[in-house]
């Protein structure tokens, strides 16, 4: 159990991608804090962690409320006793053109998932800093903050900007033994992408389903990913095997981006 007895913090916890991190970190020895905006998903996703026999918490919060993301970061220290690891896997989806794109649209995504990004960072690192210990800050990004995607153009562009958050954190906070990376997931089947085929056909006139299955349909290993295949990574950058790594976005997406 390579985190054994760490704390990790993960953000949109309650279900996808951010339950399977959790349950993940969990099996490999961690005390997990879950932060969400749903309450009852986050209620069930602890019980998981506490039936895996790990202590859990939960703690309402937005993320792009910088406030709210510092309480949660002191909740998780309080009620676990420790803190050593923040996953800021919360995101949000935009599916519209380029050229029909509001400044409401732009302004909601930008501020959850690049502002909600950039404060995991800073009140982690406040507090590794604070506790004067080492710490692993992990952040969502995707295969879309590599390779820019049709319709999700503003999305895309806030996926860029988590890998230059990432890099510039690295850099930052590397003299102080604190670690920055991020995970880049391909095609995933959680409800976000229930929503972007749900919106992608009523915009382009497709059949539900098929832009899923077409996008699918390009993976090199031949299926969807699982939210398990990102937290099986993101196991590997919360532990010590990836000390010596600081600043990536490796693409994790079963052959989909290559660069
Ligand atoms: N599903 C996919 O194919 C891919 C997803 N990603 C990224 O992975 C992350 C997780 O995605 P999924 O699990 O698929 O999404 P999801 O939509 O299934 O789950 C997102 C979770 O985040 C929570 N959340 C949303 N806004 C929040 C806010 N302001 N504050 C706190 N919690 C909030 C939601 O309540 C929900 O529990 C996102 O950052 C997403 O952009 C990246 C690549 C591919
Ligand atoms: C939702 C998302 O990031 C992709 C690449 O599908």
């Amino acid at each position: 159990m390579s985190i054994n007895g760490k704390v990790a913090l993960i953000t949109g916890a309650g279900q996808g991608i951010g339950r399977a991190i959790a349950l993940r970190l969990a099996n490999d020895g961690a005390d997990i804090a879950i932060v969400d905006l749903n309450e009852e998903k986050m209620g069930a996703v602890a019980d998981e962690v506490r039936a895996a026999g790990r202590k859990a918490t939960t703690f309402k919060a937005d993320v792009s409320k910088r406030n709210e993301v510092y309480a949660a970061v002191d909740h998780a220290e309080k009620e676990l006793g420790g803190f050593d690891i923040i996953v800021n896997n919360a995101g949000i989806a935009t599916i519209q053109s380029i050229a029909e794109v509001t400044p409401e649209e732009v302004e909601k995504i930008f501020k959850v998932n690049i502002e909600g990004v950039l404060w995991g960072i800073q009140a982690a690192g406040a507090k590794f800093k604070e506790r004067e210990q080492k710490g692993k800050i992990i952040n969502a990004a995707s295969i879309a903050g590599h390779e820019s995607m049709p319709l999700l153009g503003v999305y895309s562009a806030t996926k860029f900007a988590v890998r230059a958050l990432t890099q510039a954190a690295a850099k930052e906070f590397a003299s102080d033994g604190i670690t920055v990376n991020a995970y880049c997931p391909g095609i995933v089947g959680t409800d976000m992408w229930v929503e972007i085929d749900r919106r992608m056909a009523e915009i382009t006139g497709a059949k539900i389903g098929e832009n899923y299955d077409r996008y699918v349909g390009d993976i090199a290993l031949g299926r969807a990913q699982t939210p398990e295949d990102v937290a099986s990574f993101v196991s590997y950058l919360a532990g010590p095997d990836s000390d010596y790594m600081t600043g990536q976005a490796p693409l994790i997406d079963g052959g989909l981006v290559y660069r």
